[in-house]
C-alpha cells in the first residue's frame, strides 16, 4: 500500500474537486483566450473532461460536470463548484498527498503543455505539409501555367503563322487575281481594238458595197431613163409618120381631085373645039362620034375608079373615132405589097422585125399548149363560119395584164381572115353623151368590112360593167416627219339601175347590148378584161366561149424569153436552136457566146410571176442595156443582172399595189369606210 494512499472516497472527490477546479480554470482560461487562435480541445468544449476523468469516476464525474455546468450556466458564475473547490483543496491541503497532488497536476500540466506543444507541432507539421502542398500545387500550377503559357505562345505562333500563310495566301490570291483581272482587261482591250478595227472594215466595206448599189443603180436608172426615151421617141416618131401618112394621103387624094378637073376642063375643052370641027369636017364628024364613044367609056371608069377610091378613103376617113386600131383603113394594095415585100424579103437570110410582124401564125404568141389549140380551133372555127355565112360566135377573153388577150384577137382576126378593129372601154366614159352615137357608128362602120369585122373591146369592164361609179380618194398619210406615202384607194358602187349611174354611159350600154342582142353575120366581139365578174350580166349572156389567159409557166416565159431575145436582140424572125450568132449594130459585132438555154432556162426559174408583157419589157430592158454598153456587147453577166434587177422591181410593184396587205391602204379604207 502507497502512503500516498487516499480513501477511494476522498480521492474520488479530490479528483472531482480538483477536476471542478481546472474546469473553472479551464473556464476562466477560455473567457481569457477567447479571442486566443490557439485553444486546447479539452478547454474549447466543457462537456469534455480529461482522460483521467473519464477513466477513473464515468458516470458520477458525469454527472458533477452536468450540474457544475447546469449551475454555471443558470447564474453565469458557479460559486458552488468555487466551494467544492476550495474544499477539494483544503483538503488536498490537509491531505498527507499534496505535494504528490500538486506534483501530479504539475506534472498533468506539463503532459497537457507537451501534448499541446506536440499538437502544436503536429499542426505545424501539418501546416508546413499543408504549405509544402500548397507550394507544390502553386508550382504545379506555375508550370502548368508555364505550360499552358507555353503551349498558348506555341499556338499564337502556330496561330500566327497560319495567319501569315493565309495572308500570304490571300496576297498571293489576291495578286494573282489582279494578275488575271489585268490579263482579262488586255484581252478585252485588244478585243474592243478588233473588233473597232472589224467595224471599221466593215463600215468601210459597207461604204463601198453601198457605193456599188448607188453606181449600179445609177447605171440601172440610166439604162432605164434610155429606155424609155427611146420607146418615147420611137412613140413620137411613130406618131409624126401617122400624122405625115394621114397628110401625104389628103395631099394625093387634092392632087387626085384637081387631076381629074383639070382632065375633065381639058376633056370639054377638047370636045367644044371637036364640036366646032364636027359642024365644019365630016370626016372629023365620025371621029367625034368614036371619040364620044371614048369618052363615055373613059367617063364611067373614071367615075367607078373614083367611087371605089373614095370608098377606101371613106373607110380610112370615117373610121369612129372610138376605133384606136384597125385593119380596114389598108388599100387592097397594099396587102399585095406586103405579099411581095414578104417574099422578098423571106428570100433574104436576116429577116427582120417587118417580115416577124407579118405573120399570120400563132407562132410568135406563146401560151400554154392546151390553149394555143383552142385559140387556133377558134380562129379555124371563125374562118369557117365566114365561109358558111353563119352567125359569129362573140368571145371573152379574160386574165391579167399582159398576157397575150390583145394579140391572140388580132392574130385570131388575121388567121380567120376578118377585119380587125381595136377600141378601149375606157374611151366611152369620157365622151358623155356622144357615147351612145359612137357605139352606132362602130356598128355601122363594121358593117362595111366586106369580110366580116372582128371587134375587139379592151378593157370591157370600164363600160360594161354593172358598177360603173369610181370615186376616187387620194390620201397623204404622214408616217414620219420626213417620210410620207401616199395611197389612192378606188371603191365602186352603184349598179346600172342606181340612180347615181350615168345616164350616158347606161345609154351607151344599152346600145352595146342593142347591137348585139342578135347573133351577127358581120361582126365578132372579142372582149378583153381583167375582172370578168364585174361585167354585166347581160353581156355575159351574149358570150359564147370564155377563155381564161394565165400568166406564162416556166416552160411559156422561157419560150418568151426567146422569142423576144431573137426579136429585140438578134432582130430574127425564126425561133433558132442556137443562140449564138452575131448581132450587128452600128457596124460593130456583138459576140454572145456564153449566152446558152441555160442562162435563158435560169432566168426563166427568176421570173415567176411575169406576164408576157414584162418579159418581153425584160428582154428590151437588155436591148437598151446593150446600147448603153461601151462595146455594145451582150454576155450573161449583164443579161442576169438585168433578169435581177427586173424581178426585184416587179416585186417592188406587187408590194406596192398590194391592196390586201398593204396596212397603209388598209388603213385609207377603214377611214373611208
Ligand atoms: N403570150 C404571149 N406571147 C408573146 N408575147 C406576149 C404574150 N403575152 C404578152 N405578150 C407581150 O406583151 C404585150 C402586151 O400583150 P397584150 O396587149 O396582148 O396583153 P393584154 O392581155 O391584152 O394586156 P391588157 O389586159 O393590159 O390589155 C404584147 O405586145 C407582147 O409583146
Amino acid at each position: 500500500m502507497s502512503p500516498f494512499r487516499l480513501s477511494p472516497s476522498a480521492t474520488a472527490s479530490a479528483l472531482t474537486a480538483v477536476g471542478t477546479a481546472v474546469a473553472t480554470l479551464a473556464a476562466i482560461t477560455e473567457r481569457a483566450h477567447a479571442d486566443s487562435p490557439f485553444r486546447f480541445p479539452y478547454l474549447s468544449s466543457p462537456s469534455a473532461p480529461p482522460a483521467h476523468q473519464t477513466a477513473t469516476g464515468g458516470s458520477s464525474g458525469a454527472s458533477d460536470s452536468s450540474s457544475l455546468s447546469s449551475s454555471t450556466s443558470s447564474g453565469g458564475f458557479d460559486p458552488e463548484s468555487l466551494e467544492r473547490g476550495a474544499r477539494a483543496l483544503r483538503e488536498i491541503n490537509s491531505s498527507p498527498y499534496a505535494k504528490q497532488v500538486f506534483e501530479l497536476m504539475r506534472k498533468q500540466e506539463e503532459t497537457r503543455l507537451a501534448e499541446i506543444a506536440v499538437d502544436k507541432a503536429k499542426y505545424q507539421a501539418v501546416q508546413t505539409q499543408a504549405d509544402i502542398e500548397k507550394q507544390q500545387k502553386l508550382a504545379e500550377e506555375q508550370q502548368k501555367l508555364v505550360q499552358q503559357q507555353a503551349q498558348t505562345k506555341a499556338q499564337m505562333a502556330r496561330y500566327e503563322d497560319e495567319l501569315a500563310r493565309k495572308r500570304m495566301q490571300t496576297e498571293h490570291e489576291a495578286q494573282r487575281r489582279q494578275n488575271v483581272e489585268l490579263v482579262k482587261m488586255q484581252e478585252e482591250s485588244s478585243i474592243r481594238k478588233e473588233q473597232a478595227r472589224r467595224a471599221a472594215e466593215e463600215h468601210i466595206q459597207a461604204q463601198l458595197r453601198q457605193t456599188e448599189k448607188e453606181k449600179a443603180e445609177m447605171e440601172r436608172e440610166t439604162i432605164r431613163v434610155k429606155a424609155m426615151a427611146e420607146a418615147e421617141g420611137r412613140a413620137h416618131e411613130a406618131k409624126l409618120t401617122e400624122e405625115y401618112n394621114r397628110r401625104m394621103l389628103l395631099e394625093r387624094m387634092n392632087g387626085e381631085r384637081d387631076k381629074w378637073i383639070a382632065l375633065i376642063n381639058a376633056t370639054f375643052s377638047h370636045i367644044e373645039g371637036g364640036l366646032k370641027m364636027l359642024l365644019t369636017d365630016q370626016s372629023k364628024m365620025i371621029m367625034a362620034v368614036g371619040g364620044v364613044t371614048a369618052l363615055a367609056a373613059g367617063v364611067y371608069t373614071t367615075r367607078e375608079g373614083t367611087r371605089v377610091m373614095w370608098g377606101y378613103v371613106n373607110r380610112i376617113l370615117g373610121q369612129p373615132s372610138l376605133i384606136r386600131e384597125s385593119s380596114m383603113g389598108k388599100f387592097p394594095w397594099s396587102g399585095i405589097a406586103s405579099k411581095f415585100s414578104k417574099k422578098t424579103q423571106s428570100s433574104n437570110a436576116s429577116t427582120g422585125l417587118t417580115s416577124f410582124e407579118n405573120r399570120t401564125t400563132f407562132d410568135y404568141i406563146i401560151l400554154h399548149p392546151s390553149l394555143k389549140r383552142r385559140i387556133e380551133q377558134l380562129a379555124r372555127a371563125t374562118e369557117n363560119t365566114r365561109s358558111h355565112q353563119a352567125p359569129f360566135r362573140n368571145m371573152l377573153f379574160y386574165g391579167l395584164p399582159g398576157t397575150g388577150k390583145t394579140m391572140v384577137a388580132k392574130e385570131m382576126a388575121r388567121k380567120s381572115g376578118l377585119d380587125y378593129a381595136m377600141m378601149s372601154g375606157g374611151d366611152v366614159a369620157p365622151l358623155g353623151s356622144q357615147a351612145v352615137t359612137k357605139i352606132h357608128e362602130i356598128f355601122d362602120w363594121a358593117k362595111k368590112s366586106s369580110k366580116g369585122l372582128l371587134l375587139f373591146i379592151d378593157e370591157a369592164d370600164a363600160f360594161l360593167c354593172e358598177i360603173t361609179i369610181y370615186v376616187s380618194f387620194e390620201f397623204t398619210i404622214y408616217v414620219s416627219r420626213d417620210k410620207h406615202s401616199q395611197c389612192k384607194v378606188c371603191e365602186t358602187f352603184s349598179t346600172r339601175n342606181n340612180k347615181n349611174m350615168s345616164e350616158a354611159q347606161r345609154s351607151a350600154l344599152n346600145a352595146l347590148l342593142f347591137r348585139t342582142g342578135d347573133q351577127s353575120r358581120d361582126t365578132v366581139l372579142v372582149l378583153a378584161t381583167n375582172r370578168p365578174g364585174d361585167l354585166d350580166s347581160a353581156v355575159t349572156d351574149r358570150i359564147d366561149e370564155v377563155i381564161e389567159f394565165p400568166l406564162p409557166g416556166e416552160e411559156e416565159r422561157f419560150q418568151l424569153l426567146k422569142l423576144y431575145l431573137n426579136k429585140y436582140i438578134y432582130a430574127r424572125s425564126e425561133l433558132d436552136s442556137s443562140w449564138k450568132t452575131l448581132f450587128k449594130k452600128n457596124h460593130q459585132n456583138v459576140v454572145t457566146e456564153d449566152l446558152t438555154d441555160e442562162i435563158a432556162r435560169e432566168a426563166a426559174r427568176k421570173t415567176e410571176g411575169f406576164s408576157g408583157r414584162e418579159i418581153a419589157k425584160l428582154v428590151a430592158g437588155v436591148r437598151a442595156a446593150v446600147y448603153g454598153s461601151s462595146d455594145c456587147a451582150l454576155d450573161s453577166s449583164l443579161f442576169m443582172e438585168i433578169v435581177d434587177f427586173k424581178v426585184a422591181e416587179h416585186y417592188q410593184r406587187i408590194k406596192l399595189s398590194g391592196e390586201d396587205d398593204d396596212p397603209i391602204k388598209k388603213q385609207c379604207i377603214d377611214l373611208i369606210i
